[in-house]
């Protein structure tokens, strides 16, 4: 079942097109991770499809229907990029207010558990880390139990700690059978979350695909090694990048240039091969 749709979406704002002609839809379980630089269109199409935002061209669709209706939005949680909280009222009294616009919601220390705020119940939001902010605006995002959330840089200013104890949080309501679509900048917090990638760039989608096939599709391989002295030119070797005594190669095949190295007579050692990064991949795709 499909539960988010994008149908040649496009968004302008004046001169400025932030979203030109995307295509995207979320099933139901899937647990999908928008990544992009700055300015890519991200947080506008989380926009569309949360209804807070009208396409200026295309169509988009939340759980079978218009996004601006009421009756699509019952079942859907989102947290933007910044959230304004009362200042005087305390983290309990906020979430219940949040409860009471819903059937049936989460219990307060269910909700406060899960996002390990149960501490701070009887503090006033006013009072509260700008970290502690974050996991209480995405802790209301879940607060209605929904069947999809988007999370729009959803551990932006967080900890390790904090940023990991968000990302199990988020996990347990996936495993729930709960949708999620993300953005983030963290690229690794897409790696350690999404099995899906949707790389956007100049209001496009440049890749959509698994985490691992997005890393693939660059189809470049790290050869790293120490050696005294250069490393001659090599066939196939894209770039050379050195830090400290390692030197880098990128290359579209690996296999091929630790032959070439061999047979070259290179002295090298402590040699590593590895996949590129997300962010690598990244980088090479929104380069274009
Ligand atoms: N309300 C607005 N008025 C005018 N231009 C806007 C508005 N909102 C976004 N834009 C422009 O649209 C483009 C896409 O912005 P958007 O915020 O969607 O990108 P993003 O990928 O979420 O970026 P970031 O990661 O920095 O949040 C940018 O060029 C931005 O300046």
């Amino acid at each position: 079942m499909i539960l988010a749709r994008a149908e040649k979406v496009s968004k302008r704002y004046g001169d400025t097109t932030a979203v030109d002609g995307v295509s995207l839809d979320v099933a139901a379980g899937e647990l999908v991770g928008l990544l992009g630089p700055n300015g890519a269109g991200k947080s506008t199409l989380v926009q569309l499809f949360t209804g807070q935002r009208r396409p200026t061209g295309g169509r988009v669709e939340l759980c079978g229907g218009d996004p601006r209706d009421p009756a699509h939005r019952r079942r859907l949680g989102v947290t933007p990029q910044e959230t304004g909280l009362p200042q005087t009222l305390r983290v309990g009294e906020v979430v219940d207010f949040v409860a009471r616009h819903y059937a049936d919601p989460l219990g307060r220390a269910e909700l406060l558990t899960r996002f390990g705020l149960d501490d701070l119940v009887r503090r006033q939001t006013g009072g509260l880390s700008g970290g502690q902010k974050r996991r209480l605006a995405v802790a209301l995002a879940f607060v209605g139990r929904p069947q999809i959330v988007f999370l729009d840089e959803p551990t932006t200013g967080l900890d390790v700690e904090a940023r990991r104890a968000l990302w199990d949080a988020v996990r347990a309501f996936h495993a729930d059978g709960g949708t999620v679509v993300l953005t983030s900048h963290y690229l690794e917090e897409i790696e350690a979350l999404a099995t899906r990638a949707v790389v956007v760039g100049g209001g496009r989608v440049l890749a959509d695909d698994t985490v691992d096939a997005v890393r693939g599709s660059v189809g470049r391989r790290r050869v790293s090694l120490t050696v005294a002295g250069g490393v001659p030119e090599l066939p196939g070797v894209l770039a050379v990048e050195t830090e400290g005594d390692r030197t880098h190669l990128y290359t579209a095949d690996a296999d091929r240039t630790v032959r070439d190295l061999v047979a070259a007579r290179v002295p090298f050692h402590d040699l590593e091969v590895r996949p590129t990064s997300l962010e690598e991949a990244f980088l090479t795709l929104t380069a274009v």
